[in-house]
């Protein structure tokens, strides 16, 4: 985030309405051109709704958002474009497909460019669908349903792609799979992404910066690395390293057991098997090695 012309200005802010009471939402940040900004926090800090400003969708109080050359929301000029004239593929983790409309025409409602099919059949090839392009929605998996949304929010053309939790819904393989195609449409497509994660490994494989957010304030910016481990940042797309925290949590869960690890400003979950947990005392340190899948965690 560079503090001259930076490709995304974005300021804003919203006055929550959350089960505390009323809390102002108040942000501003800027990211350069093809980057990837991962927004974590707590739940109810205002994830979501600094997505929806940015899609319009929601209403923001005041502020301004400049992405390129063109301004899609300036209060004190009285302009906020509609979400369908701003330039942005947004994915969800609910996948959100047309029940009633093959993998290919999925692409092609969304695609700006109705007479060139060569960028359906790129996202096609490049995503891994070509097999499954005469498919509804349906029959596909729930990581395949993903790719699909992924390919459609890049056949849009945006200027800015939004992940809003694209793979908390799936199993830790797929969610690894996940990841790597979105590498790959980083490093043909260059776009300017922003993703909302509470999944350190992903933040750390995918992200350039990251920002930390708590009751619609940023508490912190910065590579992963330095943010969530207080590290020199390891290589991109290799995110393998280790840090050392405090055990400050250890609760059974469904199947497994929660595991909270104090690690510089970040309490970091991770979820245990009992063997592993019963290893583990309250205040121990301990190491805790990320990789691109699992966290582990060393006494
Ligand atoms: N349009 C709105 N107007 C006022 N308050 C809102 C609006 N939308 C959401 N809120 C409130 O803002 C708070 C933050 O919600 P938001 O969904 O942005 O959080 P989040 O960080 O994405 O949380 P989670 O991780 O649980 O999805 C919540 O308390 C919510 O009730």
């Amino acid at each position: 985030m560079t503090q001259s012309t930076a490709f995304l200005d974005f300021q804003a802010t919203k006055m929550l309405h959350t089960a505390q009471g009323r809390e102002l939402l108040d942000i501003s940040f800027r990211l350069d051109q093809g980057r990837i900004l991962a927004i974590y926090g707590p739940s109810g800090a205002g994830k979501t709704t600094l997505l929806r400003i940015l899609a319009g969708l929601t209403e923001a109080g005041s502020g301004h958002i400049r992405v390129g050359d063109d301004t899609w929301l300036d209060t004190t000029r009285h302009i906020h474009l509609p979400t369908r004239r701003r330039a942005i593929g947004f994915v969800f983790q609910d996948f959100a497909l047309f029940p009633n409309l093959t993998v290919r025409q999925q692409l092609e409602y969304a695609s700006p460019e109705k007479h060139d099919s060569s960028i359906i059949a790129e996202l096609l090839a490049l995503m891994e669908l070509e097999a499954l392009q005469h498919h509804r929605p349906a029959l596909l998996s729930g990581g395949q349903q993903q790719r699909v949304a992924l390919a459609r929010a890049i056949a849009r053309r945006p200027s800015l792609l939004l992940l809003d939790e694209p793979l908390s819904a799936l199993d830790e393989e797929m969610r690894n799979k996940l990841q790597e195609y979105i590498l790959k449409i980083q490093q043909r497509f260059h776009l300017t992404t922003i993703l909302v994660s509470h999944y350190l490994p992903e933040i750390l494989r995918l992200a350039d910066t990251a920002i930390i957010l708590k009751k619609g304030r940023i508490v912190s910016e910065g590579t992963p690395a330095s943010l969530f481990a207080g590290q020199t940042p390891p290589q991109k797309n290799n995110s393998s390293f280790k840090t050392t925290g405090t055990i400050l949590r250890i609760e059974p869960s469904a199947n497994a057991f929660i595991v909270s690890v104090r690690c510089a400003d970040t309490i970091i979950d991770l979820t245990l098997s009992a063997a592993e947990a019963t290893a583990l005392n309250l205040n121990q340190t301990v190491s805790v090695i990320f990789n691109a899948i699992n966290p582990k965690i060393i006494p």
